[in-house]
């Protein structure tokens, strides 16, 4: 495995970083013009291993995807008929989650795989709701097989969606292609990361589809065609965090371009996160610019509805200069690794004190000396040991390309912050 040495900044980092495009809203976008009642166009497409594992998994099942000759991130997006097939998921839930819902609509057999880590992300709630709304499913957990008949039934289903808004985002996006639709409920503790099933919402309603949620943890999605539409892709807000971080730890500025003025990127909220601890940020002209503070401040945050930005911040903690809490994030055990574990260890392991909470983390910043930050096959891992990296000499990132599950160029972006190229 490799090893990287994460690049040193000599002073404040004063940088314009250019962001690809989300993740989140690049797989919604495939899978509602896969199932559209025409050809679709996204522009600004994340071009990564979790979108190019949804672009291969659609085509895999008959769907037409052509990426425009000389420009990978323009897709033109052609539907047909859905056929069995065989889908890698690799470690990425949207594929994992919001695929089979839609392979439900196949005429035969998909096999669904991933990569070994894979296989302990929590899928049977969908799975099982699958099973309920009328498709047949053979499995719990990766691999598992979902046998399409053309058609499913659709109708009522409930699920406890504590565990990922995934499971229900995956529902939602196929919803309207079910002979009955479907009204999924929610009942468990509260879903987790809200903003991205708002996302799934909004973007199912732009393509035309009927969604009553009048009702609290109901969604009421009514059959009926998806419209082709033609989707620009926003900039990836949770791959920007990192970046505006470098500012916070360096006492530096950083400047986002294209950042959305209304977005259901939970990855907006990260400016609010900087705010807490003691930075400015400005937004000109459509420009987002963090300036830092020298030391950012601890914060006692709840993150449940921002869960993915937990690494990055949990970084910032441990480079605080007082105590933080973080809280509301117990189901970021089924992420790409147990990020609990995965940062307590990390943290701990460079000097840092982490501990884990039933529902977070505990962080007490201490002075962080050299050593190896260990990725875990989770790209947001390896940014976190990249930011602590910037400003604590010595600290090497093992397998810094697990990175490109959401952005192959981060090892190159991150040297321009200190100039190396
Ligand atoms: O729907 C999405 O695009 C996502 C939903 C969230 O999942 P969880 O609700 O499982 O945290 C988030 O953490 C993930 O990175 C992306
Ligand atoms: C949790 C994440 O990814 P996934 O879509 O694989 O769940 C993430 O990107 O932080």
């Amino acid at each position: 495995m490799s090893s990287w040495s994460a690049p040193v900044a000599s002073g404040p980092v004063v940088a314009t970083v250019d962001l690809p495009g989300s993740k989140s809203i690049t797989n919604r976008a495939l899978i509602l013009a896969a199932l559209a009642d025409g050809p679709s166009t996204l522009s600004g497409t994340l071009r990564s291993r979790d979108t190019d594992l949804m672009l291969s998994g659609l085509a895999t099942l008959g769907v037409d995807v052509a990426p425009a000759p000389g420009d990978p991130t323009t897709v033109h997006i052609t539907p047909g008929p859905l056929h069995g097939g065989r889908v890698d998921c690799g470690l990425a839930g949207t594929v994992m989650r919001f695929l089979p819902p839609a392979a439900a609509l196949a005429s035969g057999t998909v096999e669904f795989d991933g990569d070994e880590q894979a296989r302990s992300r929590p899928l049977s709630t969908i799975l099982d709701a699958l099973r309920s709304l009328g498709v047949q499913v053979d499995g719990d957990a990766l691999p598992f097989t979902v046998i399409g008949g053309g058609a499913a039934a659709g109708g009522e289903v409930t699920i406890d969606a504590s565990g990922s808004s995934q499971f229900v985002s995956g529902l939602l996006l196929s919803a309207a292609r079910y002979d009955q639709g479907i009204s999924i409920s929610h009942v468990g503790k509260p879903v987790p990361s809200t903003p991205h099933v708002d996302m799934s919402v909004q973007m199912v309603r732009t393509a035309g589809v009927v969604v009553d949620t009048s009702v609290a943890d109901t969604w009421r999605v009514l059959p009926g065609p998806i419209s082709a539409v033609d989707w620009q892709i926003e900039p990836d807000l949770s791959n920007a965090a990192a970046f505006l971080a470098a500012a916070a730890v360096t006492g530096g500025t950083v400047t986002v371009p294209r950042w959305p003025a209304v977005t259901t990127q939970p990855g907006a909220t990260f400016v609010d996160v900087l705010h807490e601890m003691g930075c400015r940020t400005e937004l000109v002209d459509g420009s987002l610019t963090v300036y830092g503070t020298e030391r950012p401040a601890g914060v006692a945050l709840d993150l449940h509805d921002i869960g993915e930005l937990t690494p990055t911040i949990a970084a910032l903690c441990a480079l605080a200069d007082g105590e933080s809490v973080l809280s509301g994030i117990a189901h970021l055990r089924g992420h790409e690794t147990d990020r609990l574990a995965a940062l307590s260890t990390e943290i701990t392991a460079l000097g840092g004190h982490c501990t884990e909470t039933a529902d977070g983390l505990r962080i007490v910043p201490a002075t962080l000396h050299d050593g190896t930050w260990h990725s875990y096959a989770d790209h947001r891992m390896a940014t976190a040991g990249a930011l602590i990296g910037l400003v604590t000499p010595g600290v090497a990132v093992d397998d810094i390309e697990t990175t490109a599950k959401t952005l192959p160029d981060f090892p190159a972006m991150w040297s321009g912050l200190v100039g190396v190229s």
